[in-house]
C-alpha cells in the first residue's frame, strides 16, 4: 500500500517529495506557508497528543499493543498515524524553509555529542547546564 517494501527504508528526501506532490495537486502551496505549517506543528500537532491519552497505559509500560498496530501494518488512529503528522509537517516545514533536515539532524547529533561528552555524561541525565534540577528531557 505504500509502495515501500519491508526491510526497505524511506528517505527524508521521499517524504519530502510526496509532501510537495501532496501539496501541489491540492493547490495547497498556498496554505503551507512558514507560519502556517509551523502553527499546525505547535498547536495542532500537541492538540493531537491528547489522543495520546488513549496510549497512556503502553507508555506507562502496563499494556502491550501488537507490533503491527504500532507500526501502521493497521488500525487507523493508533500511534503510527500520530507521529507521522508530526515528522510529515516538520520535513514540509524544512523544505519551505530551505533547511536541509537530514543534514541539520547531523549537525546537531555532532554538537549534542559536544556538549554531552560521555566521559562526564555517562549514567547521568544531568542537563549540559549542570542544573541540579535540571536533566537532559529524557527523565521525568
Ligand atoms: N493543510 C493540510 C492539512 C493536512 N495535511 C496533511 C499533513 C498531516 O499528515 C495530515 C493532517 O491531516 P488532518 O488534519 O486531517 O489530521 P488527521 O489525519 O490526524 O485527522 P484527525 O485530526 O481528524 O484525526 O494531513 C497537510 O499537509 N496540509
Amino acid at each position: 500500500m505504500t509502495g515501500v517494501s519491508d526491510g526497505e527504508s524511506v528517505s527524508l528526501d521521499l517524504l519530502k517529495m510526496k509532501m510537495a506532490e501532496f501539496a501541489k495537486e491540492r493547490d495547497w502551496d498556498r496554505f503551507h506557508s512558514p507560519r502556517n505549517l509551523l502553527l499546525a506543528l505547535v498547536r495542532f500537532c500537541p492538540l493531537k497528543w491528547v489522543k495520546w491519552e488513549n496510549y497512556r497505559r503502553y507508555f506507562s509500560g502496563k499494556e502491550r499493543y501488537p507490533r503491527d498496530y504500532l507500526i501502521g501494518k493497521r488500525g487507523e488512529g493508533a500511534p503510527w498515524e500520530e507521529l507521522s503528522d508530526v515528522l510529515l509537517y516538520l520535513v514540509r516545514l524544512s523544505d519551505i524553509c530551505g533547511i536541509d533536515l537530514g543534514k541539520a539532524a547531523m549537525r546537531k547529533v555532532e554538537l549534542n555529542a559536544i556538549k554531552y561528552p560521555v566521559g562526564m555524561c555517562k549514567g547521568s541525565s544531568k542537563k549540559h547546564n549542570n542544573n541540579s534540577n535540571s536533566n537532559n528531557g529524557t527523565e521525568k
